[in-house]
């Protein structure tokens, strides 16, 4: 072939890719929206969303229109909802280089300083971050943080013996240790611990401006220039106290670490392991290494503290719901471990109704309905329709954890649906495929959530009653099952009754490894 007619040839196959090109461009954006509920002009759906529990409304729509993708516009925001895995698997896994991202959320990120946070970025700038964690955390690293896992449930039970009135506290308070101690080898256990309550200013920063459109500036990115001083502008003030305690967050535990390590005194955590590696991989840039494995522990606590805590929650919910399915978890326990005897890690296997107890609580009521939300930055198609560049994209995982075909009577509390012959039945769908979130982005953290739940469950209910409480009358009070309808959904305050099974529970409790 001259070089001519080659030259031609290449000409004439551009001409086509680009007329192809055109039009496949042209068709796309040509493409319908997903359906969706009616959109009025400007305002689009503003006036349908529901100020709380949109993962309701979202599956409501769905099941309206017939499809497990819908389109909703909030006043110009463009939302995507997936509510069945199919898509989900479609979009967030098979194209995850388009669909790992988060919203961009200045007021968080630029103005409070959570920008080592990997829960909210650009995917690709933070791969280093999910690396890292994946070393430590994933389904076998995870297990050498057993013993620490072990120690927080059993101190938990001491607490709860000792004061067994608000039991979300004591929920909180164990979620917040464990992770100080996975994470940095810290012992947070003693009351007014400066690193816990530093997390938990940091977290309350956290999650108030993780809300889209909760500060203005989210929507006016601009607005991150406007001083402090100048009228109107509270959200800078209220930005730079939170900024001191995110820096404190970030700075303080790890910097505590390294003394601890420095000392030779430091326990195995996610930090000491991963600055000892370092050490020893001699690799180039150490210190941006180390900024990596400071944020990534920073990361930690603010992704795994309230989170575990609002499914502890969500347990004690669900046996006040179904006194009958506590009272087979404890004759499982009885049965198999003997009468208030401490279970352990190597039980589960031998557990299936308490293993379903857990997954029970992960589907009943989800502590993130709505996962945390991912987004589209270039425009796509998905069977034929539009997806805009710039759309949210939210996995339902409420509308996957109560599909009637996979869970029949999905909205009450019945571990029984994961068993066929006294065995976990793995043909029912496990709700760790959505409660932990998907694709790319999914918790990281996941493994270690799953084993420091089964092993506090397991714990309490063998060693302890969860009963309704009394009023002054010795009538029962009936909790309001209400969560709180943010991102991460935990009961709102309850009251219950909380007692021993037995002084053999008791015994068991006071000789356990929890030294509080
Ligand atoms: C019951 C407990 C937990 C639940 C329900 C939960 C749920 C979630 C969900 C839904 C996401 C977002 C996934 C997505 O974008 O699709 C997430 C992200 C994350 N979780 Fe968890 N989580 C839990 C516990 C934990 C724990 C214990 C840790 C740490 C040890 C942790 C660390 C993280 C991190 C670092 C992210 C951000 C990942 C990223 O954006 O790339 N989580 N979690």
């Amino acid at each position: 072939m001259t070089p001519q007619l080659c030259s031609s040839l290449w000409s004439i196959l551009a001409l086509i890719i680009l007329f192809y090109g055109t039009r496949w461009k042209h068709n796309r954006s040509r493409l319908p929206l997903p359906p969706g509920p009616k959109k009025l002009p400007l305002i689009g759906n503003l006036l349908d969303m529901p100020s709380e529990r949109q993962w309701e409304a979202y599956h409501a729509w769905s099941k309206e229109c017939n499809s497990d993708i819908i389109h909703v516009n909030a006043a110009g925001t463009s939302i995507v909802v997936l509510s069945s895995m199919e898509a989900i698997r479609d979009l967030f896994d098979k194209r995850s280089s388009l669909y790992s991202d988060r919203v961009r959320l200045p007021m968080l990120v630029e103005l409070m300083g959570w920008d080592f946070a990997i829960g909210e970025s650009v995917f690709d700038s933070r791969r280093a971050h999910r690396k890292l964690f994946h070393e430590a955390f994933n389904v076998n690293a995870v297990k050498q943080f057993h013993p620490q896992e072990r120690v927080a449930a059993h101190r938990l039970l001491r607490r709860i013996l000792n004061d067994p009135k608000d039991i979300m506290k004591h929920f909180r308070h164990l979620a917040a240790v464990l992770i100080m101690d996975v994470t940095y080898g810290i012992d947070a256990g003693n009351p007014g611990d400066p690193y816990t309550n530093l997390a938990e200013e940091a977290m309350h920063g956290l999650s108030v401006a993780s809300l889209p459109g909760r500060f203005l500036v989210d929507t006016i990115p601009a607005l991150k220039y406007v001083p402090s001083w100048f009228p109107g502008a509270d959200f800078q003030r209220q930005a730079k106290k939170w900024r001191k305690a995110t820096r404190d967050l970030l700075e303080m535990p790890f910097a505590h670490a390294k003394r601890n390590i420095a000392l030779g005194s430091a326990p195995a955590s996610f930090t000491s392991l991963s600055l000892a590696a370092l050490e020893s991989s001699q690799k180039e840039g150490q210190r941006e290494q180390e900024n990596l494995i400071k944020g990534t522990a920073a990361n930690m606590y603010g992704a795994g503290s309230d989170t575990t805590a609002a499914a502890l929650g969500t347990f004690v919910y669900a046996m006040l719901a179904n006194p009958e399915a506590q009272r087979k978890a404890q004759a499982e326990l009885d049965a198999v471990l003997g009468p208030s005897h401490l279970p352990d890690f190597a039980d589960e296997v031998v557990l299936p109704y308490v293993s379903a107890v857990v997954k029970e609580v992960l589907r009943w009521k989800n502590v993130t309905p709505i996962a945390v939300p991912h987004f589209v930055s270039v425009d796509d198609d998905y069977r034929g329709y539009r997806i805009p560049a710039g759309s949210i994209v939210i996995g339902n995982t409420w509308a996957i954890l109560h599909d009637e075909d996979m869970y029949p009577d999905p909205h009450a509390f019945k571990p029984e649906r994961f068993l066929l012959d006294g065995k976990l039945n793995p043909a029912v769908r496990d709700p760790e495929v959505a409660a932990f979130g998907f694709g790319r982005r999914i918790c990281p953290g996941r493994h270690m959530a799953t084993s420091s739940l089964f092993i506090t469950i397991a714990s309490m209910l063998a060693t302890l009653d969860i009963k309704k409480a009394r009023d002054e009358h010795g009538n029962e009070v009936e909790p309001s099952y209400e969560f709180f309808p943010g991102l991460i959904s935990p009961p709102l305050p309850f009251k219950c009754s909380i007692t021993p099974r037995s002084q053999k529970a008791v015994e068991a409790i006071n000789s356990s490894s929890g030294n509080d």
